[in-house]
C-alpha cells in the first residue's frame, strides 16, 4: 500500500472542524434511500398533475422527499436537518393527500435511514475527533515539533471501523523520531482501538492496522507459539524477528510490547518471568537483553553448558591459577591469586553449590598452601581437612578468632620479614582464609563480643572493649586490605553480600565474584556492579554466575565438580580425586598418592615480578603499636542500623513525590522514596508507584489498587 493511494485529503486544520454530517456522503442506504425517494417524488409529483384536487399537497410532499434526497445527497452538515424536516412534510403531506400508504412507508423509510444515518454520523464523527486526535499525537513525534500537515484517509469512504490505513503527510525536511515509533503504535492502538503498525517512508508515515500488515506474513509456528506467550503476559507484544541458523534453528527472538506497557515491564523480577516463559516454549537456555528504552527486547539461545564437569587436574605450570568452573562462552574462570586483588567472594544459598565449589578450589591448590577454614555453621565444611594443606575448620566462637587472628599475625610476620628484607613476596608460600558463612561469622562473633568476649578481653588486655563490632572483625578488613603483598588471601563465601554486614570498600577487595544463583537486583548490583546476575542463570547445584575479574562482567559458567572426600566413592569420583593427589580415607594398604607439584619443581618456576620490596610496601606509618611501620587505614563498616523507624499506613493516592515509604526486600522492609505515581495505563483502578531505595538507590516499581495503602516513615 502506497502513500500515494487515491486519497480524501483532509488538512489538520480542516479535520479539526470537520463537518460531522460529512458522513451522509458515504452511507450506502442513505443514497439508496435518497435516490429512491427522488424517483418516488417525481412520480408522485406527475401523478398529482392528473388528478387536480390533490395537486397541492402531493407537490408538497414531492417538495418535502426532493429535499429529503437533495439532503441526503449532497450531506454537506446540512444534510441531516433537512431530512428532518423532510420526514415531517413527507408524512404530512401524504397524509393530507389521502396517500396514506404511500406515506406511512416514505415515513418509515424515512425514519430508518434517519437511524442508520445517525448511526454513521455518530460514528464518523468520533473518527474524526480521533484523527484530529492523531494529527496531534503524530506532531511531537518528530524532531522539529511541528504538527501535521495532512493526514490521508484513503479508506475514509469504505465504512471500515478504524478508518484505517491512515497516511500522515508531513514536511520532507522533518526527520521524524522512529525511536518513538513503539510508544506512537501504542498510543494509536489505544485510541484507535485496534493494534497499528506505522511505517516511515521519506514525507509520510503509514498507519496501517497490525492484521493487514501481518497477514502476508506467513506466520510460522514459532512466531504464532511466542507471540502467544508473550501476549498472555504482555497484553499487546509480538515477535517482530526470529533468526534462524543454516540449519533453520531459532538462534535469536526480537520482540516489543506497547509503551503502555513500559511500567510492567520496569519491573525485573517481571522480565524474569517472561524470559523463563520463552525459555519454556522454545526449549534452550536461552539470555535476553532488554532495551527498555525503546519498549524491544532480543533473546538469543545460549551455547550448551553440561551439568557436571569433572574436576580437571591441576595445571603444573601455573600453580597460582586455580582453574575452578567452565564459562557458558567456552573458557576457562580461574581464580589468579597472583592478581592485584587476591580474594574470591561467593555468593550463594543452600544447596547451590559452595561446599563444592570450595573443594574443587582447594584441591586446586599447591599442597604448600596453608589454608584455614572457618565455618559457624560447624557442618558446612565438615571434612575438608581431609584435603592437603587444608587445616581442621574453626567452628566454637573462641576458634574462629583465634584462626583469624592467627591468619592475621602471620601477614603482619610476614610484613617484618618482607620490611626487613629477610625474604621476598616470591619466597613467601601462600597462606588462605576461607570463611564460609560470612554473614552467620559476623553475627555469632559480634554477639559473642556484646555477651562474653568483652568482659574477656578486659581480663586480656586489662582495658575494657569497645563498640558493637568484634575486634576480629577490623583484622579481617586488614587482610582483606594488605594482604596481597603478604601472600594472604580471603575466599568469603556467605548467602548475602549486602552493606549491613560487608562494607562496600570490603566487598572491593575480592577479584573473583561469584554467584551460585540469579540474584535479586540490589544483590547483583552489590557483587557485580551490574544488573546482569538477576536472571537467565539455571538453576542446577554449581550453576554460576563468575566474574573472574575486576570489572569483568559476570558470564555462565558450571563449577567444575569436585567429590568430597569420604570413603565408597564411585570409581568416577575417586579418579578425580586421585587425579589431583588427594589421599582417599579407603584407599588400598600401601596406595602412594603423588601430588602433582613439587617444591622442587616449584622452585623452577618464573618468579613473580612484581615481588614486595620495602619501597613498593603499603602506605608506611609510624606508630602502629605493635607493628611499627605497617600502616592500617581504617576501613568503616557501616554501623549496624539500629535505628527503629516508625510508619503508618497511607492511601496510596494520598502519596506525595518525595514521601519515604517502606518497601519489602529480600533483606527485610527498606525505606523508599517516592519518586511518582501515576495512574495504570491499562487498568484505571491500579496506580504504579514508582520508588528508589535509600540504601541501594535501587528504582522499582509497584502496582497497586487505588484503595491500598502503603507504610509512609513518619519524621
Ligand atoms: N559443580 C557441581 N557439579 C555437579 N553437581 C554439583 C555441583 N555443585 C553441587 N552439586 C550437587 O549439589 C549438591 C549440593 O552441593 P553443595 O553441598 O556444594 O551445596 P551447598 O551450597 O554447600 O549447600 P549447603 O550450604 O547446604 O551445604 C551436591 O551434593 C551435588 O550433588
Amino acid at each position: 500500500m502506497s502513500t500515494t493511494q487515491t486519497a480524501s485529503t483532509i488538512t489538520s486544520r480542516e479535520l479539526r472542524h470537520l463537518p460531522v454530517p460529512d458522513a451522509w456522503a458515504g452511507i450506502r442506504p442513505a443514497l439508496v434511500a435518497g435516490w429512491g425517494a427522488l424517483v418516488l417524488a417525481v412520480v408522485v409529483a406527475g401523478l398529482a398533475f392528473t388528478r387536480d384536487e390533490l395537486a397541492v399537497e402531493i407537490a408538497a410532499v414531492a417538495l418535502g422527499l426532493w429535499a429529503l434526497s437533495l439532503g441526503s445527497w449532497l450531506g454537506r452538515g446540512r444534510g441531516f436537518a433537512l431530512f428532518a424536516s423532510c420526514t415531517v412534510l413527507c408524512a404530512g403531506g401524504g397524509w393530507l393527500a389521502g396517500w396514506k400508504v404511500a406515506a406511512v412507508a416514505l415515513a418509515v423509510v424515512a425514519v430508518v435511514v434517519s437511524i442508520l444515518g445517525a448511526r454513521e454520523l455518530a460514528r464518523r464523527a468520533n473518527i474524526a475527533r480521533r484523527l484530529v486526535w492523531l494529527g496531534q499525537a503524530l506532531g511531537p513525534a518528530t524532531s522539529d515539533q511541528r504538527t501535521p500537515d495532512k493526514l490521508l484517509t484513503p479508506k475514509w469512504r469504505a465504512a471500515d471501523v478504524a478508518a484505517l490505513p491512515v497516511a500522515w503527510r508531513y514536511p520532507q525536511s522533518m526527520t521524524p523520531d522512529t525511536k518513538k515509533t513503539g510508544e506512537l503504535e501504542a498510543l494509536v492502538s489505544g485510541r484507535l482501538g485496534a493494534p497499528v503498525t506505522i511505517t516511515w517512508s521519506p514525507g509520510s508515515a503509514l498507519i496501517t492496522s497490525r492484521a493487514e500488515v501481518a497477514a502476508p506474513v506467513a506466520q510460522d509456528d514459532a512466531t504464532t507459539r511466542l507471540g502467544d506467550v508473550l501476549g498472555s503476559m504482555l497484553p499487546g507484544a509480538r515477535v517482530d524477528k526470529i533468526d534462524r541458523g543454516e540449519s533453520g534453528r531459532i538462534e535469536g527472538v526480537e520482540f516489543s510490547w506497547p509503551a503502555a506497557r513500559a511500567n510492567r515491564i520496569a519491573a525485573i523480577p517481571f522480565r524474569g518471568r517472561i524470559a523463563a516463559a520463552l525459555q519454556t516454549a522454545l526449549g534452550f537456555t536461552i539470555t535476553a537483553t532488554w532495551d527498555t528504552a525503546n519498549d524491544r527486547a532480543r533473546i538469543e539461545r545460549l551455547a550448551e553448558l553440561p551439568s557436571r564437569i569433572p574436576r580437571p587436574p591441576r595445571n603444573p605450570t601455573k600453580p597460582m591459577v586455580i582453574e575452578f568452573a567452565q564459562l557458558r562462552g567456552g573458557g576457562i574462570a580461574a581464580w589468579d591469586m597472583d592478581e592485584p586483588l587476591p580474594h574470591m567472594l561467593i555468593v550463594g544459598g543452600t544447596g547451590g553449590g559452595k561446599s563444592v565449589l570450595l573443594m574443587t578450589i582447594l584441591t586446586g591448590l599447591p599442597d604448600h598452601v596453608k589454608v584455614t577454614p572457618v565455618d559457624p555453621k560447624y557442618v558446612g565444611l565438615m571434612g575438608i581437612d581431609a584435603v592437603p594443606g587444608v587445616l581442621a575448620p574453626a567452628s566454637e566462637p573462641e576458634e574462629m578468632i583465634q584462626a583469624v587472628e592467627n591468619v592475621h599475625a602471620d601477614m603482619m610476620a610476614r610484613y617484618r620479614d618482607l620490611r626487613s628484607g629477610q625474604v621476598s613476596r616470591d619466597q613467601l608460600d601462600p597462606v588462605v582464609l576461607v570463611i564460609d558463612e560470612g554473614q552467620e561469622f559476623a553475627e555469632v562473633l559480634n554477639e559473642y563480643w556484646m555477651t562474653k568476649g568483652k568482659a574477656k578481653y578486659k581480663e586480656e588486655n586489662g582495658v575494657a572493649g569497645t563498640g558493637s563490632e568484634h575486634p576480629v572483625m577490623k583484622s579481617l578488613r586488614s587482610i582483606l586490605r594488605l594482604g596481597r603483598e603478604a601472600r594472604v588471601h580471603v575466599i568469603l563465601a556467605t548467602q548475602q553480600a549486602d552493606a549491613s554486614w560487608l562494607s562496600t570498600s570490603a566487598r572491593l577487595q575480592f577479584s573473583v565474584r561469584i554467584a551460585l544463583r540469579n540474584l535479586e537486583p540490589v544483590a547483583s548490583e552489590q557483587v557485580f556492579n551490574s544488573r546482569i546476575a538477576t536472571s537467565g542463570l539455571e538453576s542446577y547445584p554449581g550453576r554460576a554466575w563468575v566474574s573472574p575479574s575486576m570489572g569483568v562482567q559476570p558470564e555462565h559458567a558450571q563449577v567444575f565438580w569436585t567429590p568430597k572426600v569420604v570413603a565408597g566413592l564411585s570409581p568416577a569420583d575417586r579418579a578425580i580425586l586421585e587425579g589431583l593427589g588427594v589421599p582417599l580415607p579407603d584407599a588400598a594398604p600401601g596406595a602412594v598418592t603423588v601430588r602433582d607439584i613439587e617444591p622442587a619443581e616449584l622452585e623452577e618456576l618464573p618468579a613473580v615480578d612484581d615481588a614486595l620490596t620495602v619501597d613498593d610496601a603499603p602506605v608506611v606509618s609510624p606508630g602502629m603499636g605493635d607493628m611499627p611501620g605497617i600502616t592500617e587505614p581504617v576501613l568503616e563498616l557501616p554501623a549496624a542500623p539500629v535505628r527503629t523507624l516508625e510508619a503508618e499506613e497511607r492511601p496510596a493516592t494520598e502519596l506525595e513525590n518525595g514521601a519515604r515509604i517502606l518497601v519489602d526486600s529480600d533483606e527485610g522492609p527498606v525505606v523508599a522514596v517516592v519518586e511518582s505515581v501515576d495512574p495504570d495505563d491499562q487498568d484505571s483502578e491500579y496506580l504504579a508507584l514508582t520508588y528508589r531505595t535509600v540504601p541501594g538507590d535501587e528504582l522499582g516499581v509497584l502496582g497497586l489498587r487505588d484503595d491500598e495503602t502503603v507504610p509512609v516513615v513518619r519524621p
